[in-house]
């Protein structure tokens, strides 16, 4: 088996659990590759150095939160290498594991004691074709405290003309993150759907609104003079000007998961009910 290793570099704990999790792989002849950065931090396995992007590995750890995992993803697109997330983040509502099972999971893992989650994505169109994103993109003023004018449409079809201060694309994955703090619904990730979700809409009937996973959606910038950026997934931007489209549709690159148990909803009472940011 071949296993790479990404991880967040500003937490010890997330160089000291790599280092401890690298030698019990390679002791269970695994190939381990880690991101370049982790070698440097932790001035060891040289010779596994290997950036993400360049990885040929069966599975892929991401030591970290839900941003890390975002990020490793952005990486590893079109090789549909599977992310194990190890939670050393805040929430980690992507992750799978805490670092206090880690030994146990992997144990599990290389015994073939795991299954494959498929996740869709979101393909983006603007000129050109942006990375897809697994979460969501966000569309939002250049400027703080300024609203888009924006027509949606899907299918062609116009769903409405409104302005705000942004607006969300989001896959049922993502619906649990920005989606939700904006107001729109939990989407179950095996549901075929996309949500749209306008950030603070100056209009008072606009609400948020869930369309078929095969839909193509289209959104304008009508107002000229007011820039706008796309964020996907918070780690990509792109700016968008007055009258360009931004176009939207399910992305034939999905997102895969190591998963030990099935249990969203769980994580949704445990992680979000409770608190997003691991309050009590
Ligand atoms: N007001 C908000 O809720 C808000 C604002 C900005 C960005 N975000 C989210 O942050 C994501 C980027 O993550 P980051 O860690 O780089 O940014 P970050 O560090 O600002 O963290 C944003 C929070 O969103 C949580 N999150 C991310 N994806 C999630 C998911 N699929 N389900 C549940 N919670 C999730 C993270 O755990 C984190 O606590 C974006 O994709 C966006 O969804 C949320
Ligand atoms: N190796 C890295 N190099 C640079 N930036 C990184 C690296 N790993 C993670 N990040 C960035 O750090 C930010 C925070 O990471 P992460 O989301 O994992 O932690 P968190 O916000 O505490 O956890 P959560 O997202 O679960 O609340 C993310 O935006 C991510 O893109």
């Amino acid at each position: 088996m071949r296993i790479g290793i990404a991880a967040r570099l500003d937490i010890h704990k997330a160089i000291e659990l790599t280092d401890d999790l690298t030698d019990f792989l390679i002791k269970n002849s695994v190939k381990v590759f880690l991101d370049p950065a982790l070698v440097k931090k932790l001035n060891k396995y040289h010779d596994s150095a290997r950036e993400i992007h360049d990885m040929d590995v069966d599975i892929i750890i991401a030591i970290g939160g839900d941003g890390t995992i975002l990020r490793t993803q952005s990486f590893i697109d079109g090789k549909n290498i599977p992310i194990f997330g190890i939670n050393m983040g805040t929430v980690g509502f992507l992750t799978e594991i805490g670092p206090e099972e880690s030994f146990h999971a992997l144990k599990e893992v290389l015994n073939g004691n795991y299954f494959i989650e498929e996740r869709t994505r979101l393909e983006v169109w603007h000129n050109k074709d942006l990375a897809p994103a697994l979460n969501e993109v966000v569309l939002m003023t250049r400027k703080p405290a300024k609203m888009l004018h924006l027509e949606i449409r899907v299918d062609d079809e116009i769903v409405e003309e409104l302005r705000a201060d942004g607006l969300i694309i989001a896959t049922p994955s993502g619906s649990t993150a920005y989606a939700m703090s904006a107001g729109g619904p939990i989407v179950d990730p095996r549901v075929n759907a996309f949500i749209i979700v306008p950030i603070c809409p100056f209009k008072l009937g606009s609400r948020p609104t869930v369309v078929s996973g095969e839909s193509i959606i289209s959104v304008k910038l009508l107002r000229e003079g007011k820039k706008a950026i796309a964020v996907i997934d918070g780690q990509v931007e792109e700016e968008i000007n007055y009258m360009e489209e931004v176009i939207f549709k399910k992305s034939d690159q999905h997102a895969y998961f190591v998963r030990l148990t099935k249990e969203f909803y769980k994580k949704v009472r445990e992680k979000l009910i409770k608190g997003g940011i691991g309050l009590e």
